[in-house]
């Protein structure tokens, strides 16, 4: 038996800079390269901090992909262009906010600005999307206060019956 997962990953990097070529996207790979061991990235793409083309994306990706994980990186904080979160509020069915609210309490212990990212996590169908933060410090270090919970979050999203308190 291996402990590599099955699970079909996107990653979606936001950033105005980054979809205009001016800006090496960091976070993106950092992120897919983290998903070593859960799945397969089978999608990425970057495109600007835009509700619209952030919901088409999403909606694709759930809807016709059926993906298992969609990551963002990228614009959920407080500048004006910072759309993320308005975006996947507005394609999810339910939220976890308890996913967001571990990656804020473990980040707030390494920095104040953590308290800045207003990420949220909630699943559209049988997906998951989770919103990280645009730098490569702060994505890897959200992503990584999620990543022992959610190969037990995605069985569960599909609808793995077995009995958890074991
Ligand atoms: N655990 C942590 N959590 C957070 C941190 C942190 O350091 N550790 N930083 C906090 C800060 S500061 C902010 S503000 C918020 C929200 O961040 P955003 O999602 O709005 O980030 P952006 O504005 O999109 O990007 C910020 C900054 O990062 C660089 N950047 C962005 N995207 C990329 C990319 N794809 N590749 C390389 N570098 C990128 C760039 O300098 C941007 O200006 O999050 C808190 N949480
Ligand atoms: O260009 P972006 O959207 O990556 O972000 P920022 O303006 O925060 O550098």
């Amino acid at each position: 038996m291996t402990d590599k997962q099955n699970f079909t990953i996107g990653i979606l990097t936001l950033s105005d800079k980054g979809a205009r070529g001016e800006r090496v996207d960091e976070s993106g790979p950092l992120l897919a390269e983290m998903c070593t061991g859960l799945g397969e990235v089978i999608r990425t793409a970057i495109i600007p901090d835009e509700q619209e083309r952030i919901v088409e994306v999403l909606i694709d990706w759930a809807d016709n992909l059926r993906l298992d994980l969609v990551l963002t990186t990228g614009g959920t904080g407080l500048s004006p262009r910072d759309v993320t979160p308005e975006a996947t509020l507005q394609v999810v069915d339910r939220l976890v906010p308890g996913m967001a609210e571990a990656m804020r309490l473990e980040s707030l212990k390494k920095t104040p600005h953590a308290m800045l990212s207003r990420g949220v996590v909630g699943m559209r169908g049988e997906t998951l999307i989770v919103n990280l933060p645009g730098s490569p410090k702060a994505a890897r270090e959200n992503f990584a206060v999620l990543l022992p919970a959610l190969s037990h979050a995605l069985g569960k999203l599909k609808g793995d019956p077995t009995d958890c308190g074991r």
